[in-house]
C-alpha cells in the first residue's frame, strides 16, 4: 500500500474548476442517468467508489430489484428503497446513478435541490452495435436476424413498434433513456424542444467515446481528486463478439437512431465546448497524461493482467460480470498476495456492477435481505 500512495502529490489535489472558489467543497449530490451501453458501467463504479469513500447514501433499487424500474418510467416510490408514497418529502439520497428511465419530477423527490445532473452518452453507431449483441436473445427486433447489417438493411421487417418495451434496445435507446418517445419523428421543433429540455437538466453530458476527456471535464466540474476519477474500463467485449459495421450500415445506423444521433451530435459539439472553456489544449494534454499514468500505476498494483479476461478466466466470483446475449462480457483477476488495504480497495476498482450495488445495499440496508446476483458462469 506505501508504494501505491508514495506518488506525486498533486494527483491528490483536487483541481479547481474555473469559476468555483479555491475552498468549495466536492460535490457530493449527484445524479447519474445511466444510459445504456455507454461505458456508464464505468461510471457507475466511479461513483459508488466516491460514495462508498465519503460514506455517502445512495438510491438503491427496492427489494430485490436491480434497477430503478428500467424500461418503465421512474417513480420513486415504487423502486428507490427506503423511498415511501406518503413519506417524508424532505428524504433525500446524495447519489442515484443506476439505471432508469428519466422522469425529472420524480427523481426530484429523490435528489436535493443542489444535485448535480449528469450523463453520458455514446456514438450511437457503436452503441447500437453494442446493444445488438447485448440484447441479441431478448429483443424481439433482434431475435430473428443474424447480423446487425441484416438488421439495417431492412429494420422494419423486424421492428415492431406494438412489440413494447422489449424493443427498446433497438431504435433510439439513449433517446429513449432521457424519457423520450423513442419512435418520434425525428422532426426539427420536436428534437430542438428535447435538447433543450435535456440541457436545462443535466448539467453535463459526457462522451464515451471521448471517456479520459470526459474524466478530465468531470472531475473538474465535480472538484474531485484524480483517483476519484481513474476506473479499469468494465462491461468490456471480447474482440470476437465486436463485429465491424459496413460504412453503408453506419449510415444507415445513423438514420435508423436518427433521434440519438442528432442527441449525440448536439452534445458532442456541447461537450468540446464545455470543455475548451474550462482547460487550453495544452493543460488538457497534461491533465490526460497524468490521469493515464495513474491508471496504469493502479493497474500494475491491482491486476494481475491488465488484458481483460471471459468468465472461464476469472477466479473470484465476486468479480464476474453478468452475461447477456451474444456477448461475452469480460472482467479482471487481481494480482494475488495483495495487502488488505489495497486489496479492499482494488476489488472495489475491478468490482462489476452488480455486485457493487449488493455490497451497498447491505452496507445501507442491514436489516433487509441480502440481493442475490443472477450471475450466468462459464
Ligand atoms: N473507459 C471506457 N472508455 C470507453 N468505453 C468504455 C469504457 N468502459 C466501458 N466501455 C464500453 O462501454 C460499453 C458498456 O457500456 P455500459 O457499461 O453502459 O453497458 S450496460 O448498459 O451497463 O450494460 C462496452 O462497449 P462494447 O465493448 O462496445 O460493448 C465497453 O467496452
Amino acid at each position: 500500500m506505501a508504494g501505491f500512495l508514495h506518488v506525486d502529490i498533486k494527483m491528490f489535489t483536487p483541481i479547481k474548476a474555473q469559476n468555483s472558489s479555491r475552498d468549495s467543497p466536492p460535490v457530493t449530490n449527484i445524479m447519474f442517468l445511466k444510459t445504456h451501453k455507454t461505458a456508464s458501467s464505468t461510471m457507475l463504479n466511479i461513483l459508488y467508489r466516491f460514495s462508498e469513500s465519503h460514506n455517502l447514501s445512495v438510491a438503491l433499487p427496492k427489494d430485490s430489484m436491480f434497477h430503478l424500474g428500467y424500461p418503465w418510467l421512474f417513480v420513486a416510490h415504487f423502486y428507490v428503497e427506503g423511498m415511501e408514497q406518503n413519506g417524508p418529502q424532505n428524504h433525500h439520497f446524495n447519489v442515484m446513478c443506476n439505471h432508469l428511465r428519466f422522469n425529472f419530477p420524480e427523481v426530484q423527490k429523490v435528489m436535493a435541490n443542489d444535485t448535480f445532473y449528469l450523463s453520458i452518452i455514446r456514438n450511437p453507431v457503436f452503441q447500437l452495435e453494442s446493444s445488438f449483441i447485448y440484447y441479441k436473445k431478448y429483443s424481439p427486433a433482434f431475435r430473428r436476424v443474424k447480423s446487425l447489417d441484416q438488421f439495417l438493411a431492412d429494420p422494419w421487417k423486424y421492428y415492431n413498434v406494438s412489440v413494447g418495451l422489449k424493443n427498446v434496445y433497438a431504435r433510439n435507446n439513449m433517446w429513449f433513456d432521457f424519457g423520450f418517445d423513442n419512435n418520434a419523428q425525428a422532426e426539427a421543433g420536436y428534437v430542438h424542444r428535447c435538447l433543450s429540455e435535456v440541457e436545462r437538466q443535466f448539467q453535463l453530458v459526457l462522451i464515451a467515446d471521448y471517456f479520459d476527456e470526459s474524466l478530465v471535464l468531470l472531475r473538474r466540474r465535480l472538484r474531485w481528486q484524480l483517483d476519484d476519477v481513474v476506473s479499469f474500463k468494465l462491461n468490456v467485449r471480447s474482440q470476437r463478439t465486436i463485429s465491424r459495421l459496413t460504412p453503408e450500415s453506419q449510415e444507415r445506423a445513423k438514420s435508423w437512431c436518427e433521434l440519438d444521433w442528432q442527441l449525440y451530435q448536439h452534445f458532442n459539439r456541447t461537450f468540446w465546448a464545455q470543455l475548451y472553456a474550462e482547460v487550453s489544449p495544452r493543460q488538457l494534454r497534461e491533465e490526460l497524461a497524468q490521469l493515464r499514468a495513474r491508471r496504469r500505476e493502479l493497474t500494475t498494483l491491482c491486476l494481475q493482467d491488465p488484458e481483460p479476461k471471459n468468465t472461464t478466466q476469472i477466479k473470484d466470483q465476486n468479480l464476474l460480470p453478468y452475461q447477456s446475449g451474444d456477448a461475452e462480457i469480460l472482467g479482471y483477476n487481481l494480482r494475488q498476495g495483495l495487502d488488505n488495504a489495497t486489496l479492499h480497495f482494488c476489488q472495489r476498482m475491478a468490482m462489476p456492477e452488480l455486485q457493487y450495488m449488493a455490497h451497498l445495499y447491505s452496507l445501507q440496508f442491514p436489516d433487509k435481505p441480502p440481493k442475490n446476483i443472477p450471475l450466468r458462469k462459464k
